[in-house]
């Protein structure tokens, strides 16, 4: 049955319309410059356990998720046909009336706007469904006849893209120093959480956000997105519009990963920058040794965060309705969550404590702080 966006879409203009009347509320919106992501083809990662047949692919990927903490994945291995039917189910996910979405499918998952919101700068023009993996495997009470399909598809999909995620992880692991398994052992598929988040149209878009300005609370996301576009990623503090690409899927580094590739050590920065130019696999440690080894006296204190968990938001439009689905790769909540090599920048923490933290930044906020409640 087809219902009406007017009974299918969270009444946002109603909540927030008094936001958008306004305008002293918009904020300006400049044209924004298209950045160009590393586009890394992973082919090789999936096929080999070759280490000299995998090194440029994982240098590749070393060196994003430094400069950029975003790049793009080709050949993932994951079927463009479950990409498409995972959108099918989504669509028909969210076109169910507001009402059944917020109170009886995928039960406590839904949310749309923000209660908390006093402006337009705290508003997303949005809806989502953050579900737990491990309701789709293990309870499968909430699933009547007609989202049987949803549910298998999210399995399928949830199968898949833990098998990516992986094989991203191992690689940004090992460049760190960690064992190869040291994320997958934390992940499990049951501990990981899909979003999939609808951004229906704004009619004043002018600068309206689809989701604030964020950094993702796990080790990395992958990103299926429609062709509509609004994905902004900042770099060195502007803004740049990712393209998009419904075939390729977007990764992106998340505040865990930053915390365990923050290290402090004594190291020379030019020795670090000849090692990126020259594709060599960066490894913090090896860095660190090599250092000590060549002896130099003018060694110099460097520290860094070496992979970046970098802010992004979506922009929403006046026209098209946007979807996109991501997959957060998060450890179980007993977790501890370190650093490659001591002294670290942060405190040792677990993933619960984190989440805690999180949602009291959340209650007294309005936003999430995150990461900077744990430095040192
Ligand atoms: C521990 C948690 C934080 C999170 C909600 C959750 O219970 C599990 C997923 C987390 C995550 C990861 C990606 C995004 O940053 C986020 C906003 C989301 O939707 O799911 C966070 C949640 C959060 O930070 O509140
Ligand atoms: O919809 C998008 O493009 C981004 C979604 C996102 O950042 C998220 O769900 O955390
Ligand atoms: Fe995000």
């Amino acid at each position: 049955m087809q219902y009406s966006k007017a009974l299918s879409d969270p009444p946002l203009k109603e909540r927030y319309g008094a936001f958008l009347s306004n305008s002293s509320n918009l904020q300006c919106s400049e044209v924004m410059e298209e950045c160009e992501l590393p586009l890394i083809d992973i082919s090789t990662l999936r096929m080999t356990d070759d280490e000299e047949e995998r090194r440029p692919c994982a240098s590749a990927i070393a060196k994003a998720a430094t400069e950029w903490g975003f790049f793009i994945v080709i050949n993932h291995g994951i079927r463009s046909e479950l990409l498409k039917e995972m959108r099918k189910e989504q669509q028909r996910l969210f076109a169910k009336p507001f009402e059944e979405k917020s109170s009886k499918i995928l039960k406590g998952t839904y949310s749309w706007g923000n209660p908390m919101a006093k402006s337009l700068t705290q508003l997303p023009w949005s809806e989502n469904f953050l579900v737990p993996l491990k309701m789709i495997i293990e309870d499968q009470e909430w699933c009547s006849l007609e989202f049987s399909s949803l549910r298998e598809t999210m399995e399928k999909l949830g199968s898949a893209m833990t098998d990516l995620a992986h094989v991203l992880a191992r690689v940004l692991a090992e460049n760190l120093g960690f064992p190869g398994d040291f994320i997958a052992e934390k992940c499990s598929m049951s501990t990981n959480y899909f979003r999939l988040n609808h951004y229906p149209p704004c009619p004043h878009s002018l600068g309206t956000f689809g989701l604030l300005p964020h950094t993702d609370s796990d080790f990395l996301t992958i990103l299926s997105q429609d062709q509509v576009g609004g994905l902004q990623l900042r770099k060195d503090s502007s803004w740049y519009a990712v393209k998009p690409n419904q075939d390729a899927l977007i990764v992106n580094i998340g505040d865990l990963f930053q915390v365990s590739s923050a290290h402090k050590i004594l190291a020379i920065p030019f020795l670090f920058k000849a090692a990126l130019s020259r594709n060599y696999i960066v490894n913090n440690c090896t860095r660190a040794r090599q250092a000590m080894a060549n002896d130099i006296s003018s060694i110099v204190a460097w520290s860094n965060d070496f992979y970046k968990s970098v802010e992004h938001k979506v922009m929403s439009n006046s026209e098209a309705d946007r979807y996109s689905v991501a997959y957060f790769l998060c450890p179980s909540m007993d977790s501890i969550i370190g650093s490659c090599s001591e002294p670290s920048h942060y405190k040792q923490f677990t993933f619960g404590d984190f989440k805690k933290q999180v949602e009291e930044d959340k209650r007294r906020t309005g936003n999430k702080v995150g990461l900077p409640m744990f430095r040192l």
